[in-house]
C-alpha cells in the first residue's frame, strides 16, 4: 500500500497541480462573493467592541482562534495543504492520524506565510471589495472572512507542491541555483508569464460568470457583478500569484537541506 502511495505521488505532474489551482479559483471567487454580501462591518475587527470574557482581541480574532482550535482537534492541520493563521498554542489532533503521502521535502513544514496573507487581506483586499457600512452581522462577517482567508492561504501554500514538481522535472536546472541560494535565477526558472496571464483572465471571467444576477427572461442586469471582476484579477496579479511564487522560492531554497 505504501509503495502504491509512493508511485502515485511520484507521478504528480505540473498539469495536475495546475488543475488543482484552477479548481481552487472557484472556491476563492465564491468566498469573495459571499463576503461581499456584507458591508465592511468595522466592529468585527475592533478589540474594544468584542469585550469577550477571558479574551483580549477582536471578535474576528476570537472566531478564528476558536475555529482553528476545533479544526486542529479534528485533524485539519495534519494535512500538509492546510496552514493555521495562529499556529501557536493550537491543541493537538484528537483523531487517528491519517498518513498523508510524503510528497514534499520536510522543510516544507517550516513555511507558513499566513501573517502576510492576513495583513494583505485586511489592509488591502477587504476594503477594496466590500461596501463601507455596518449591518451588525458581525458573526457571519467573521465566518466569511475566515473562509476567504483559508481559501487564499491554501492556494498560496500550494506553491510548495508546484515547486516540488518543477524541481523534479528540471532538477539539473534548479540544483545549481538552489546551491547558490540565487533567488533571481529561481524566479526566472519558475515563472511562466503566459500561464500567469491566463490565470488573471480566467479569474476575471469566473467573477463575471459566478457573480452575475441570474434572471429568467432577458432583463438581466448586464455588467453588474457581485464582486468586481477587475478586483479579483487584481488580487491575483498583486497578491495571490506573487505570494505563490514567494512560497515556491522559500521552498526551493530549502529543497536540498
Ligand atoms: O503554474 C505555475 O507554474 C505556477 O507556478 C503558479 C503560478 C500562479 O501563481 O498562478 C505562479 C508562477 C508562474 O509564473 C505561473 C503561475
Amino acid at each position: 500500500k505504501h509503495e502504491m502511495a509512493k508511485a502515485e505521488h511520484n507521478n504528480v505532474t505540473l498539469g495536475m497541480v495546475r488543475d488543482s489551482l484552477i479548481r481552487q479559483e472557484d472556491t476563492i471567487v465564491y468566498s469573495l462573493i459571499e463576503r461581499a454580501r456584507f458591508p465592511l462591518n468595522p466592529p468585527t475587527y475592533d478589540p474594544s467592541y468584542a469585550s469577550i470574557p477571558g479574551f483580549s482581541g477582536s471578535l474576528l480574532e476570537f472566531f478564528v482562534k476558536q475555529t482553528e482550535a476545533v479544526q486542529a482537534k479534528a485533524g485539519r492541520y495534519d494535512n500538509p495543504e492546510e496552514h493555521p493563521f495562529f499556529p501557536d498554542n493550537l491543541p493537538p489532533s484528537l483523531v487517528p492520524h491519517y498518513k498523508y503521502p510524503e510528497v514534499l521535502h520536510p522543510a516544507a513544514m517550516s513555511i507558513n506565510i499566513n501573517k502576510l496573507i492576513w495583513d494583505m487581506y485586511f489592509n488591502k483586499l477587504l476594503p477594496s471589495f466590500v461596501s463601507p457600512g455596518d449591518d451588525e452581522n458581525y458573526a457571519l462577517t467573521a465566518a466569511r472572512d475566515l473562509e476567504c482567508l483559508q481559501a487564499i492561504s491554501r492556494r498560496i501554500h500550494y506553491g510548495k507542491l508546484v515547486a516540488e514538481v518543477k524541481f523534479r522535472d528540471e532538477r539539473k536546472d534548479y540544483e545549481p541555483a538552489i546551491r547558490a541560494q540565487d533567488r533571481f535565477t529561481l524566479t526566472n526558472l519558475l515563472t511562466f508569464t503566459n500561464v500567469e496571464e491566463a490565470v488573471k483572465k480566467r479569474v476575471a471571467k469566473k467573477a463575471m460568470t459566478f457573480g452575475q444576477e441570474v434572471k429568467l427572461g432577458d432583463d438581466g442586469d448586464k455588467g453588474k457583478y457581485k464582486v468586481d471582476p477587475a478586483i479579483v484579477s487584481g488580487l491575483y496579479a498583486d497578491w495571490v500569484i506573487p505570494l505563490t511564487k514567494e512560497v515556491e522560492i522559500d521552498y526551493l531554497l530549502r529543497r536540498l537541506n
